[in-house]
């Protein structure tokens, strides 16, 4: 199948597109990828929307505003991208996670996507796996175990977007995903978007500016590094404000910008580090995608907390910004044919848990 995967995801600064050619078990030909930014109105919009999403009514006007232009923007990417498709795959804006309440939240108009596209569009990644007792996420290890066939065993993939999170691959056993181990490690750039936000007027530390030049505060950073979901053992995911108390608590305020944000790097580094402890047996190497591999602060910090080699998915071939939206195309490909989309490894559902919905263009009336 042709696909095209969209991903928007928690840094909430546009959307993600890709076109792969997959079945959803094996991956043909890679073609193009890219973002679409989200003009200020909408990135502030949909900041808002995390805020309010937990006393939100479905039918709040102001969600149906932002589903509306988020989705328009979405269309926009299948657009852009300029090749034929078969089949859209839609994440659309998580703005709500807690799966231990049996809740998880995407916004999109899957129908009017379909409408705007003319093709059948893949949507509803998560809720039948959190419905199954499972966390909803991550689902890109399906993506990563395709794309890692053939590289030596164990390794990691770890995606450092807003929330990081981490894909363990060993050797298949005899089930297909038999080994793959997979959660979230705990805030990656979201905190430090936040911080830099606040501080410099900029959406992130560019190049990492602000946290090289500072200095980790030891005794913020031991009581963010004492968190409970750092110790917790996976299966387990995380929502994108999960944090906001804890970093609250923790005394950041208190530090200078430079200082606050190098605290942030080595904190997001030190959950890595906490994650590898969970890990069934220690990786070759860790493969990073995500805006996060464009940090050199953030690549300094894993490269120090780590026992293996921290490399940008580059390395191996993979394009670091377009693996979220590949994913969703694969997983597109897996909804339409029936395949689950989570393992017992990954999201903690007890057994391969097939999911999403697909909705369909309207038939254009005959005459
Ligand atoms: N040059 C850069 N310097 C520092 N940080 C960067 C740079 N480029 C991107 N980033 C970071 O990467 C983030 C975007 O990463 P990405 O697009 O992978 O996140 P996302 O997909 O929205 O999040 P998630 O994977 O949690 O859903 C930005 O918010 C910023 O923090
Ligand atoms: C609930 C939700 O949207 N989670 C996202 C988020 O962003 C990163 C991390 O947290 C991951 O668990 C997930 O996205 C990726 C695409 C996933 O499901 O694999």
């Amino acid at each position: 199948m042709r696909t095209i995967g969209l991903m928007s995801g928690t840094s909430l600064d546009g959307v993600d597109a890709a076109w792969i050619e997959t079945d959803g078990e094996r991956i043909g030909r890679i073609g193009p990828a890219l973002t679409l930014p989200y003009d200020a109105a909408l990135r502030d919009d949909l900041r808002r929307l995390l805020d309010l999403a937990p006393s939100l009514p479905p039918a709040d006007p102001f969600l149906a505003g932002c589903v509306r232009r988020l989705t328009e923007r979405h269309a926009e990417a299948v657009a852009a991208i300029g090749e034929a498709a078969d089949l859209v795959g839609f994440h659309g804006q998580t703005i709500l996670h807690r799966p231990g309440e049996g809740l998880t939240w995407q916004v999109g108009d899957a129908a009017l996507l379909a409408a705007r596209c003319g093709l059948p569009v893949a949507h509803d990644f998560r809720s039948a796996d959190v419905a199954a007792g499972g966390q909803g996420a991550p689902l890109a290890p399906a993506l990563h175990a395709a794309l890692a066939r053939d590289l030596p065993k164990p390794v990691a993939v770890l995606n450092l977007g807003g929330v990081g999170n981490v894909t363990w691959i060993g050797e298949g056993g005899a089930g297909e995903h038999e080994a793959l181990v997979a959660f979230d490690t705990g805030p990656a750039n979201g905190p430090l978007d936040d911080w830099a936000k606040r501080h410099t007027g900029e959406d992130c530390d560019r190049d990492g500016a602000l946290a090289l030049a500072g200095t980790p505060d030891a005794a913020v950073l031991g009581r963010l590094l004492a968190h409970p979901y750092l110790a917790a053992p996976p299966p387990k995911s995380l929502d994108r404000l999960d944090f906001g108390r804890a970093l609250a608590a923790a005394g950041l305020e208190a530090l200078s910008p430079a200082d606050g944000a190098a605290t942030l790097v080595a904190f997001s580094a030190g959950a890595v580090a906490a994650a590898a402890r969970h890990l069934p047996s220690p990786p070759r190497r860790w493969l990073v995608c995500g805006g996060g591999r464009r940090n050199p602060a953030m690549l300094r910090a894993l490269g120090a907390a780590l026992a293996a080699p921290v490399e940008p998915v580059e390395a191996v071939g993979w394009d670091g910004d377009a693996l979220e939206a590949q994913a969703f195309g694969l997983l597109a490909a897996r909804v339409a044919r029936g395949l689950p989309l989570s393992f017992p490894g990954t999201t903690g559902v007890p057994s391969p848990w097939p999911g999403g919905r697909i909705a369909r263009p309207e038939p254009v009336p005959a005459g």
